[in-house]
């Protein structure tokens, strides 16, 4: 193994436009990959086991709890999410850089873990914005939008533990500053790589 990737953490609150963005980055970055997450809640219309989400029982995801085979999960909208250590670890070691799309929650975990991990927070260009699409997405029902509009909230003011803050108003231009910071961490490890046994022990792999 020569050097582990780089970990990228994209957070938003729901709607704001997160998986779109990493959708149009993983599409212009063949050397970007994202970490399909495991959850305890039901597929929704088209989403495939594997594919969006690893969909398990709640009995499943409590015991990959206890075994300890997540590097972070949470609970979200009353559902519970983690990212297995077995999704990102070998690739990582492989030197592949990694997006993860999960919550606050998860993120900050991820950087008590990895600290030279990159969290972005992508925010809404305002909350009416924000409300608009959730409601083009599909999510009509009104107790919903209402759930996540004050959920927004509560997500939004932790956007200040994040490394980069990315509004998505214009949706070329977010994925523009996406791959400005993917860039310009790349260019950063680069420098660090002469430095490598300091990088192996933040990272643990020593
Ligand atoms: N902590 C954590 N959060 C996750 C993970 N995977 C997804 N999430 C978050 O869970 C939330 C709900 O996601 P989802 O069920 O796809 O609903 P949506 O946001 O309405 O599309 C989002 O904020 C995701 O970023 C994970 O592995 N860990
Ligand atoms: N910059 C943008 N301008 C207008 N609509 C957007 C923009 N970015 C995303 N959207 C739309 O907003 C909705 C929510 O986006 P989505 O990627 O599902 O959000 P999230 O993953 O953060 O919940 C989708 O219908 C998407 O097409």
């Amino acid at each position: 193994m020569e050097y582990p990737g780089n970990l990228f953490v994209v957070a938003a609150p729901s709607g704001a436009g997160k998986s779109s963005l990493v959708k149009a980055l993983l599409e212009l970055d063949a050397k970007l990959s994202v970490s399909v997450s495991h959850t305890s809640r039901a597929p929704r219309g088209q989403e495939q086991h594997g594919r969006e989400y690893w969909f398990v029982g709640l009995d499943e995801f409590r015991d990959m709890v206890a075994r300890g085979d997540f590097f972070e999960w949470a609970e979200v909208h009353g559902n519970l999410y983690g990212t297995s250590r077995a999704g990102i670890e070998s690739r990582m070691a492989q030197g592949d850089d990694v997006v993860l799309e999960i919550d606050y929650q998860g993120a900050l975990q991820i950087k008590q873990l990895f600290p030279y991990a990159v969290l972005i927070f992508v925010l809404p260009p305002s909350w009416e914005e924000l409300k608009q699409r959730l409601i083009r997405r599909g999510d009509t029902q009104p107790e919903v939008i209402a759930t996540r509009m004050a959920n927004a909230r509560v997500e939004i003011d932790q956007a200040r533990h994040f490394d980069f803050v990315v509004v998505n108003a214009v949706f070329d231009s977010a994925v523009f500053d996406l791959k400005a910071i993917v860039h310009a961490q790349r260019l950063k490890y680069a420098a660090q790589r002469r430095n490598r046994s300091a990088v192996f022990q933040a990272l643990q792999l020593d």
